[in-house]
């Protein structure tokens, strides 16, 4: 079992990643990213993927043209956990 985010986290989370926001719908994160064509959306995805086997941690995403966008959240917690900061810093890193 994997603990979801405790409030001081989720309240840290607007500085810790200021280009994701928390969606109103579900318990989880999403950042759009825009490339100059699909061959870099692609390689872009390709760390994506190496980071989320690195962390066993997996996006939920899609993909249109230059286009991609990214979802996390912790199946195994039902929500936001330490998990999702994580790959999201990890992410921004690249
Ligand atoms: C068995 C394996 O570690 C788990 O299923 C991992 C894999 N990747 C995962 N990714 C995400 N986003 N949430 C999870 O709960 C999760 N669980």
């Amino acid at each position: 079992m994997v603990e979801r985010l405790d409030a001081g986290a989720r309240a840290e989370l607007p500085a810790r990643l200021p280009e994701w926001r928390v969606l109103p719908e579900r318990d989880a994160i999403r950042r759009e990213f825009r490339f100059r064509d699909f061959n870099a959306a692609w390689g872009f995805m390709s760390r994506v993927a190496l980071l989320a086997e690195a962390q066993d941690h997996h996006p939920e995403w899609s993909n249109v043209y230059n286009r991609v966008e990214i979802t996390l959240t912790t199946h195994d917690a039902g929500g936001l956990s330490a998990r999702d900061l994580r790959l999201a810093l990890a992410i921004d890193a690249l």
